[in-house]
């Protein structure tokens, strides 16, 4: 029997859900079970910067939640580019959970992955979105991570993916201490109305406020200066742009029917790097057994 875990990428915050709200995309993570091997073997295609040991982000999680499963080769595959803003760190987490529980035949739910996997990334908004699919709405209270899924709003996608590195670790590093207690509740206002919004469905309501955020992008535009220009072409173009994750990747939502005509067009800006269109993925991650 062949062992495939998948786990979709994902983008997080959607503007003013900072930390909390996530979606995910149709670009995946694919790790197959190999054969029982004397030390772990990581089979991928990142180069020599990325381990292909038991230090390997996948395999670490995996150990870090069951240090009793016996080493494995493990073969990698992936279309979600590093450091770009696409929640690579998370699938990589999310399928080191699954992995663990393959390998010692745990059976743990999705809240119990989420609990985890929350844990090692510090917040749910991109391990959500990789465990349940389509949209998250998480936050953590008391050590308790709670996390609700709804349907996207129809839209298209069309993500800049730029050809430069982000590490989010970099991109956090720019945000403030603190906010002013005014500042953030606005902030908090703004994200509320679009979660109301996008759980209504209503996607014109929701468009200006996915550009509302007052947590981090005003801090980080100066890393991602494609963001401002991409808005200009986007507004032209009845869309909206919001920073992905902790950047440097940008998501245009437009409306439907709309997103592969608006790739080619923008791919005509000149910009360092791809645009994509991309669709939601409603079913997040999955174990896929094959019998042989
Ligand atoms: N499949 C993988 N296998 C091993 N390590 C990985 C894998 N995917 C990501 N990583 C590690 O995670 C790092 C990127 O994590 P980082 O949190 O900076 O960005 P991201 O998760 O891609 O973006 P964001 O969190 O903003 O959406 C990579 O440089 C690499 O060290
Ligand atoms: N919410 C996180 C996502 C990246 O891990 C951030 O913007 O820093």
């Amino acid at each position: 029997m062949t062992q495939t875990i998948l786990v979709p990428a994902t983008s997080a915050n959607l503007g003013p859900g900072f930390d909390s709200l996530g979606i995910a995309v149709a670009l995946y993570l694919k790790v197959e079970i190999g054969v029982a091997t004397d030390t772990w073997q990581v089979i991928h295609p990142f180069g020599a910067t990325v381990p292909s040991d038991a230090s390997n982000l996948i395999v670490k999680t995996a150990l870090e939640v069951d240090p009793s499963i016996k080493p494995h080769q493990i073969k990698v595959n992936s279309e979600i580019p590093l450091a770009r803003g696409l929640g690579s760190s998370s699938s990589a987490i999310v399928a080191g959970l699954i992995l663990a529980d393959a390998l010692g035949e745990h059976g743990w739910s999705s809240k119990e992955l989420l609990e985890m996997a929350t844990r090692i990334e510090g917040h749910p908004d991109n391990v959500a979105p990789a465990i349940y699919g389509d949209l998250t709405v998480s936050t953590t209270v008391a050590n308790q991570v709670t996390s609700i899924k709804l349907p996207f709003p129809d839209a298209d996608l069309v993500a800049f993916i730029p050809n430069y590195e982000l590490l989010t670790s970099e991109s956090r590093a720019v945000l403030p201490e603190a906010l002013a207690y005014r500042q953030a509740v606005v902030a908090g206002s703004i994200g509320n109305t679009l979660v109301a919004a996008l759980a209504r469905g209503d996607l014109a309501q929701a468009a200006p406020l996915l550009e509302g955020d007052c947590y981090h992008e005003p801090y980080r535009s100066k890393l991602v200066p494609e963001l401002a220009p991409l808005r200009d072409f986007a507004h032209a173009n009845d869309a909206v742009v919001y920073l992905s994750g902790a950047g440097p990747t940008l998501m245009m939502v437009a409306p439907t029917q709309t997103g592969p005509k608006l790739a080619i067009q923008a791919q005509k800006l000149g910009f360092n790097g791809e645009f994509v269109a991309l669709e939601i993925d409603r079913q997040g991650a999955r174990l896929i057994s094959e019998t042989n």
